[in-house]
């Protein structure tokens, strides 16, 4: 099994100049080395639903997209900042070979770049929730349950003169959540024994998931 901070793309596009000058004015890393500070970790949970399909054709970037109100519903989402935040998100999937099916389905843990709000370049009218999983994915997200242990807050959305600045600051985003998320004080025991962080929450089977809903209505995990 690949590593889990492996680039979701087999051949990472060079950087371009425009994306050279806009790395130039973004941190390389995100929060102290230590780890989050409060209000996070924040929790949020739900089944992925479609958006509006221009992430895989017109970006590039896959986002899963994930219910943003409703009585499931995270009771921090609706008075969150809108942005672009980082953290660790767990899907169920099937066997990695695909030949064993639902049977052996399992929560797989992922590093993640979202963003939460109105995407002023496309000027969407509703919120929206939107999960970019850091890593090759074969299977359809969509109708699964995914969780969310979101770690920090990179940067406000913003409109951009093109579709390839949009892409540029995007792929920055996800620059910056792997090289965050690469501190012990950031990473999950789940997925590396390094992790000083307790993401328990990501992998438990379903029924205890739900109860957990109560922490997930504090905002806190752990
Ligand atoms: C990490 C990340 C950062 C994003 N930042 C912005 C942004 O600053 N402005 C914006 O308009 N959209 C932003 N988006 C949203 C994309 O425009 C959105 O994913 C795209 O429109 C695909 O939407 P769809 O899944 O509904 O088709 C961001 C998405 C991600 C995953
Ligand atoms: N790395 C990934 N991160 C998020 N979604 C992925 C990833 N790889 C594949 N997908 C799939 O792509 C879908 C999103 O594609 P996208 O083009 O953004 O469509 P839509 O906007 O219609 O949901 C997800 O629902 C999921 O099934």
């Amino acid at each position: 099994m690949p590593g889990p901070y492996e680039s979701p793309y087999p051949d990472p596009p060079a950087p371009t100049e425009l994306y050279q000058s806009m790395a130039a004015v973004r941190p390389s890393t995100i929060g102290p080395d230590s780890g989050p500070n409060p209000p996070f970790p924040l929790r949020m949970s739900g089944k992925v639903t479609s958006g509006f399909g221009r992430g895989s054709s017109e970006l590039g970037i896959p986002t899963a997209n994930l219910p943003v109100d409703g009585p499931e519903c995270a009771s921090w989402l609706p008075s969150a900042d809108s942005g672009v935040y980082f953290g660790w998100a767990s899907v169920s999937l099937p066997d990695e070979s695909g030949e064993f099916g639902d049977a052996t389905d399992r929560w797989r843990v992922y590093p993640m770049v979202m963003s939460i709000g109105y995407n002023p370049y496309y000027k969407n009218t509703v919120r929206s929730a939107e999960v970019h999983v850091m890593r090759k994915i074969h299977v359809d997200l969509r109708g699964r349950e995914m969780r969310l242990l979101i770690l920090e807050y990179v940067r406000e959305e913003k409109d951009y003169p093109s579709l390839e600045a949009l892409v540029c600051d995007i792929r920055i985003d996800i620059e910056v959540a792997r090289r965050s998320l690469e501190r012990e004080g950031w990473m999950v025991r789940e997925v590396d024994e390094r992790g000083r962080l307790d993401g328990s929450w990501l992998v438990r089977k379903a029924e205890e998931g739900r109860e957990e809903k109560q922490g997930e209505a504090m905002g806190k995990s752990g």
